[in-house]
């Protein structure tokens, strides 16, 4: 297992990629990283205020470029939890479909919705009605995440160290099967 190569989260908002790429990272002993923090180390600029200044396209941009950096080659092997939207553009799904261990953490919009509402940082959950938006944004991006995803693990109604525990799982089973 500790020579898994890096793991990626990928997923809706509130489907919990950087709380359980935390404790994975922790089961590990392995770096963790997130690519919302990054752009944000980066543009020394939080992501609402990007999202105001440069609108989401710029946002996408900085995601792009996040990504690529993070995933250069002869890296040593981290856990590595994405924002929410970076399935949208087709150059990172080709860039994640080349990575070997890609885990979209599953949640219905129901709990996407509970888990999101504890905080007003999510740009594109502040204007309108935030569960119309997950559902029109989950009919989009689920077939997207499944589609780069090689393990899909099922969050809803499960404490985050009992996500991180499927997902260990999840992982040693699909590691096995390709060996
Ligand atoms: N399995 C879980 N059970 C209960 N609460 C959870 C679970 N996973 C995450 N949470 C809580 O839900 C909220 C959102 O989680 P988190 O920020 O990890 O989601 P995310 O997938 O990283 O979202 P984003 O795409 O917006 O970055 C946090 O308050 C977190 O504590
Ligand atoms: O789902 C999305 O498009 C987003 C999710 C967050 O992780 C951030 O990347 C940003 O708020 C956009
Ligand atoms: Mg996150």
């Amino acid at each position: 297992m500790i020579n898994a190569p890096t793991i990626i989260l990928v997923g809706p908002m509130g489907a919990g990629k950087t709380t359980i790429g935390r404790l994975l990272s922790q089961q590990l002993g392995r770096e963790f990283f997130d690519s919302d923090r990054v752009i944000e180390e980066n543009a020394g600029a939080d992501i609402p205020w990007i999202f105001e200044k440069e609108g989401e396209d710029g946002f996408r941009k900085r995601e792009t470029q996040t990504l690529r950096t993070m995933l250069e080659e002869d890296q040593a092997p981290v856990v590595l939890a994405t924002g929410g939207g970076i399935v949208m553009r087709e150059e990172n799904r080709e860039l994640l479909k080349t990575q070997p261990l890609v885990v979209y953490l599953f949640a219905s919009v129901n709990q996407q919705l509970q888990r999101t509402s504890k905080s007003n940082h999510r740009p594109l959950l502040k204007q309108g009605n935030p569960k119309e938006t997950l559902k029109r944004l989950f009919a989009i991006r689920d077939p997207l995440y499944r589609d780069v995803a090689s393990v899909i693990v099922e969050t809803d109604s499960r404490h985050p160290k009992s996500v991180s525990n499927k997902v260990m799982e999840a992982i040693k089973k699909h590691l096995q099967a390709e060996a």
